[in-house]
């Protein structure tokens, strides 16, 4: 059993490939999704929002304004610190959780998608293998305000708030380079597959070997004690 962490930075193109690597029928466990999980209202991670943000950050209906929330702590770093430290343990909570009824209900290795995985996240000492999904700041840039239909200043603050691409790309056991067309991108995610499923298989071989070993041992020792 091993976990895969899938991280890059803000729209770089992780849900992109986890897509891929999920039609393939590997488990994802997406940290963005269970941040929107944890923040619903009633929630504990959203009480204390609220303690240290003040009830401007909610709608009229009483869920989070994200917009707000994220013009106020991607502009200002101790703010954003102290988001993480309402959010983050409610989310590695989660995220380990469902690893355990992964491995439970038998999968062998499981990815975490985890955009901050190499910004300071204790989730990292759980992972094997870092996979870091990768493109230029300016494809990053383009990308980011397409989707979020953002300004260039806005969009750079989102950039700046995250460790940059080019470090993370250093600390990772495998790159999938998101600077061309989707069938390129699509095309690294199989070779990873493959190179996961021989991952699992060889770790297989090993514990099959391994087993063998202390059985063997363990009748060698009956035989030894029963002489
Ligand atoms: C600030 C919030 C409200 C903005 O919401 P919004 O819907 O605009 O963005 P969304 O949640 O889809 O996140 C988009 C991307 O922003 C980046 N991002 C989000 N939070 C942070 C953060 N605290 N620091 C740096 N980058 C961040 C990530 O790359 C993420 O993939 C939201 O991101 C949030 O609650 N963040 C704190 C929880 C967190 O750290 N999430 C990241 C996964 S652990
Ligand atoms: N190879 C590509 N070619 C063109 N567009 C792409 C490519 N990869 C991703 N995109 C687009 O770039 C944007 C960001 O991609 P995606 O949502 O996968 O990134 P992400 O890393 O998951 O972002 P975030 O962490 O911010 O949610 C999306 O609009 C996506 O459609």
């Amino acid at each position: 059993m091993f976990l895969v962490g899938l991280t890059g930075g803000i729209a770089s193109g992780k849900s992109t490939v986890s897509n891929v690597l999920r039609d393939l029928g590997c488990v994802i466990i997406d940290a963005d999704k269970i941040a929107r999980e944890v923040v619903e209202p009633g929630k504990p991670a959203l009480k204390r929002i609220v303690r240290h943000f003040g009830k401007s950050v909610l709608q009229d209906d009483g869920t989070l304004d994200r917009a707000k929330l994220g013009s106020i702590i991607f502009a200002d770093s101790e703010k954003r610190k102290i988001l993480n430290r309402c959010t983050h343990p409610y989310i590695q909570r989660t995220m380990l959780w469902e690893v355990l009824t992964s491995f439970l209900s038998g999968h062998h290795y499981v990815i975490l998608d985890v955009p901050l995985l190499l910004d300071g996240s204790a989730l990292r000492s759980f992972i094997k293998y870092v996979l870091v999904v990768y493109c230029d700041e300016a494809t990053q840039l383009d990308r980011l305000m397409a989707r979020n239909d953002l300004t260039q200043e806005g969009a750079l603050q989102r950039i700046n708030s995250q460790v940059p691409l080019e470090i993370k790309k250093k600390q990772a056991d495998f790159v999938i380079d998101n600077n061309g067309s989707l069938t390129a991108t699509k095309q690294q995610v199989l070779e990873l597959y493959e190179r996961l499923e021989g991952s699992y298989a060889h770790w297989k071989l090993r514990s099959f070997l391994f087993g063998s070993l202390v059985l063997l041992g363990g009748v060698a020792y009956q035989l030894y004690s029963f002489l």
